[in-house]
């Protein structure tokens, strides 16, 4: 049998809430040309000038907030999501992250030590939806470090699985107890990215955002569209579950700047929702599979107090997977088939 190992990929956190370690961590995630895709100087001029020293100590407080014994959540979660699967498969399970640590090559080292005849290694990106800023930027970083390691194993990645069945019955799992209660609507709030990225990513130029309804209109551009994927998981989630259209929402959040991000903005619905009777809230962000900043501290925290501030009675957020055991057995079961010939989840 081939001598395999995984690496669960996901974008990273600070070392500590220190601002000066914030500010590394800030520096190198909106340095990414993947993420302010901006000509270099104008990225730096922006970012080092500008963003990072404004950021950074509110970004250090917010952190401070969510931050726990063993450190980022995003980190934690990444590590027992690893633990547990790593009980499920006979492949050994390690973590990487795109920005800070541990890299891919520090996971790979590792790897290549515990087995020095390592065959493969199979990366799995902690991200369902394909964006440039987040499966992309994961996914090429992964692969750069693998080849300047000049590592003699095989590198395969799993596609994006935003409409994948086992993926979407293990979100639909996760989120079923919390339908139990009383709720006027569930809104899915997924990570926003500017608009711009989304045109970048249209290999025909002339279908998304442009032609009415876009999501809905069969395209090939689909394949790297981040607003057709997570509306693909919200409609067909929505669907497993028998959720009504007048029972959900879409929306996305955390924008960054004044460029035109994908609307409409979640901090604005929050707003908007209470006035539209909208008062018993749910609220659910399968962008992320592992809690983070982006929902712990931006959702369940300000983004409660925006909700009930202007007139919400209750705001629930659901979690994300995390460590959910069908998302553990969901995640070995692709293992164990891609390690007995299917290709099925197998992108390159
Ligand atoms: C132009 C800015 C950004 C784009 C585009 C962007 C896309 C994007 N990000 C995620 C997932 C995460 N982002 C996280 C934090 C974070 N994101 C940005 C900016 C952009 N993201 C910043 C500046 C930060 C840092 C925190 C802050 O100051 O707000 C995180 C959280 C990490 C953690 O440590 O908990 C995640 C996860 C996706 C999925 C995405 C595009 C789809
Ligand atoms: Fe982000
Ligand atoms: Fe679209």
């Amino acid at each position: 049998m081939m001598k395999r190992a995984v690496v669960l990929m996901n974008l990273g956190s600070p070392d500590s809430t220190e601002v000066k370690d914030v500010k590394c961590y800030l520096d190198e995630f909106l340095m990414d040309e993947r993420v302010i895709d901006k000509p270099w100087l104008m990225r730096a001029l922006l970012v080092k000038g500008i963003i990072v020293p404004f950021r950074a100590p509110k970004s250090a407080e917010a952190y401070k907030s969510i931050w726990t014994d063993q450190g980022s959540p995003l980190i934690v979660i990444s590590e027992q999501l690893g633990k547990a699967l790593d009980k499920e498969v006979e492949e050994p399970v390690t973590i990487a992250m795109r920005y800070g640590n541990p890299s891919p090559k520090a996971a790979y080292d590792e790897l290549v030590q515990q087995n020095p005849d390592l065959e493969e290694v199979i990366l799995v990106p902690m991200y369902p939806h394909y964006a440039m800023s987040s499966y992309e930027t994961a996914v090429e970083y992964a692969k750069e470090q693998y080849k300047k390691g000049g590592y003699a194993f095989k590198l395969t990645t799993i596609k994006p699985y935003y409409d994948n069945a086992d993926y979407l019955e293990a979100l639909a799992e996760s989120m079923r107890p919390y339908l139990d209660k009383e709720y006027d609507q569930i809104l899915f709030s997924y990570h926003g990215v500017p608009e711009r990225h989304i045109y970048k990513g249209d290999i025909t130029g002339q279908h998304c955002l442009k032609v009415p309804n876009c999501c809905d209109v069969p395209s090939k551009a689909h394949e790297y569209c981040y607003r057709h994927q997570c509306w693909q998981t919200s409609k067909m989630v929505t669907e497993m579950l028998g959720i009504p259209k007048e029972k959900w929402g879409f929306s996305f959040q955390s924008r960054l700047g004044r460029d035109p991000w994908l609307q409409p903005y979640t901090a604005m619905r929050f707003e908007q929702l209470p006035k539209e009777g909208v008062k018993k809230l749910l609220v659910v962000c399968p962008a992320f599979v592992s809690d983070c900043l982006e929902t712990l501290e931006e959702i369940a925290v300000e983004g409660k107090e925006i909700f009930m501030h202007n007139g919400g009675e209750s705001f629930e957020m659901i979690p994300c997977l995390n460590v959910h055991p069908l998302w553990v057995s969901t995640m070995a079961k692709w293992i164990k088939e891609y390690a007995t010939g299917s290709k099925e989840m197998v992108l390159s």
